[in-house]
């Protein structure tokens, strides 16, 4: 799984984060999705799924989350801004997420069970 660690300066800043932000006027989630993982990463997903959504509120917003997975087999042409890390399901707990991350993350599990076994 590929994580992003976020600048200081930004919300949930310091933290490690899935490539993504907020949808556009005008954009369905999906294309949102696609978009974000291009600017961060320069990758290209494949075999884009919808795993579900999660709303968490922090104590200045309430944010509504749209949770996409894809495959990237094109990792070689990743060029990324922040500090990267590819990390296996079980070495996610070595990486602070944000509070939000934690349902996140148990939807992953649960929507990728038997991909992951
Ligand atoms: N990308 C991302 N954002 C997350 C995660 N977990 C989490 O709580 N967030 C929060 C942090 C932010 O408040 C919000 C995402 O907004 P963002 O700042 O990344 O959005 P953006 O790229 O569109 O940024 P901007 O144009 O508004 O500066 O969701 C995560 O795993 N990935």
């Amino acid at each position: 799984m590929l994580l992003l660690k976020r600048s200081a300066d930004l919300h949930c800043g310091d933290l490690w984060s899935f490539p993504g932000g907020k949808i556009k006027a005008g954009e369905t989630p999906k294309v949102a999705a696609k978009r974000e993982l291009t600017e961060e990463t320069g990758l290209e997903g494949c075999d884009w799924k919808f795993l579900g959504d999660s709303t968490f509120e922090y104590p200045d917003r309430l944010l509504h989350f749209l949770l996409f997975s894809c495959l990237c087999d094109n990792i070689e042409s990743l060029v990324c801004e922040s500090t990267h890390a590819w990390a296996e399901f079980d070495q996610l707990s070595n990486y602070p997420m944000p509070d939000a991350n934690e349902e996140l993350i148990n939807m992953l599990i649960t929507k990728l069970e038997d991909e992951l076994k």
